[in-house]
């Protein structure tokens, strides 16, 4: 008998009430287990109305969600929607009780038929969330990222197969993110368990997840690696999505001096090599853009355009002039 595979989509769809565009049209995926997958797509794509479907919190118009084969079954089929094996956290902590403490809120998630064994687990899932010394604080007087990483303890301390992430990351100040992230990663490392996120920030999905799904009006546009998908993707929108990257028409493409064969082609910032030499200053420097350790140049000629990465000990100012050698680009 073929395996049978682990969360699986098949053909769904779901048209909202009220509306003729569908949240989602006839999609249909399958999620590797033990991985973290990334749904990626502008405002309104419909991210969120696949998470819910994929966890049973939304009902599809048509098409079926199988969790290990078993069907899962949304809110206009079964009282308490979704499956035991499966949790999601939102950006949303609304369900924490604030008045509570941390240690509290987290261990309510289990059982007291084992106290013992209760505490253990409680203990064990604070500290892998580097959140013992938060433990007998009122969640009340936590920060918006520590709130959120009490909601991942109380999703995780009953070791779900999945966790659902929609937007988790929304409320967490920078700092606080990259620290997230990585316990995240770590944690699905060392349980094995299946991550689905939906998320908005390139920098994020591009870091954290081993898979991406790119979707735009309902649809799968392309999957795959973050890699593969930054590096070559297959569409103008993906690349948009991932990259801060320079759109350029043919035309536009000649003047930066390259000879494209399609309408368009794609170059990643990262891609343009500052050129000082006299007979290349054609490009004006509009603005700079300080990041630390390099800079953003947005950089002017004959009304065109273009955002370079300078991480050369030599800084711009804007009004200096200078020359660019595209290495690399995409055509579309
Ligand atoms: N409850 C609803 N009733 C009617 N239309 C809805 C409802 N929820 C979502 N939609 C519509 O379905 C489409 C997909 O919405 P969805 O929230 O899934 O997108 P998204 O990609 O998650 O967007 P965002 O990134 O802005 O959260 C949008 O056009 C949205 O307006």
């Amino acid at each position: 008998m073929a395996d049978v595979p682990f969360l699986h989509a098949v053909s769904v769809s779901k048209l909202y009430p009220g509306t003729t565009v569908s949240g989602v049209r006839e999609i249909s995926l399958e999620i590797t287990p033990g991985k973290i997958t990334a749904i990626i797509g502008e405002s309104g794509s419909g991210k969120s109305t696949l998470l819910k479907m994929l966890y049973g919190l939304l009902s599809p118009n048509e098409g079926t969600v199988y969790f290990k084969g078993e069907r899962i079954w949304g809110p206009e089929e079964k009282l308490i929607p979704g499956h035991d094996e499966m949790k999601m956290v939102t950006q949303h902590t609304d369900d924490l009780n604030l008045f509570a403490r941390v240690w509290d809120n987290v261990a309510a998630m289990l059982p007291s038929t084992n106290v013992k064994l209760k505490e253990e687990k409680t203990e064990a899932v604070l500290n892998q969330l580097n959140m013992m010394r938060l433990a007998y604080k009122r969640v009340a007087d936590l920060s918006g990222g520590e709130k959120q990483r009490v909601a991942i303890a109380r999703a995780i301390i009953t070791r779900p197969q999945v966790l659902f992430l929609d937007e988790p990351f929304n409320q967490v100040d920078t700092s606080f993110r990259e620290g997230l992230q990585h316990d995240i990663r770590q944690i699905v490392r060392e349980s094995g368990i299946t991550v689905v996120m939906v998320s908005h920030d390139p920098a994020e999905v591009l870091s954290m997840a081993d898979e991406l799904v790119v979707i735009r009006d309902g649809e799968i546009v392309e999957s795959g690696s973050p890699k593969q998908l930054y590096q070559s993707p297959a569409n103008l929108y993906t690349a948009e999505l991932l990259s801060n990257c320079n759109v350029l028409t043919a035309e536009e493409a000649n003047i930066c001096g390259v000879t494209a064969t399609k309408e368009a082609i794609v170059v990643y910032p990262e891609w343009i090599r500052l050129n000082a030499a006299p007979e290349a200053l054609h490009w004006t420097v509009r603005e700079v853009l300080f990041k630390g350790f390099y800079e953003d140049l947005i950089l002017e000629r004959r009304g065109i355009i273009i955002r370079v990465v300078n991480g050369e000990n030599e800084r711009f100012k804007p009004g200096d002039m200078i020359g660019i050698k595209v290495k690399k680009w995409l055509e579309y």
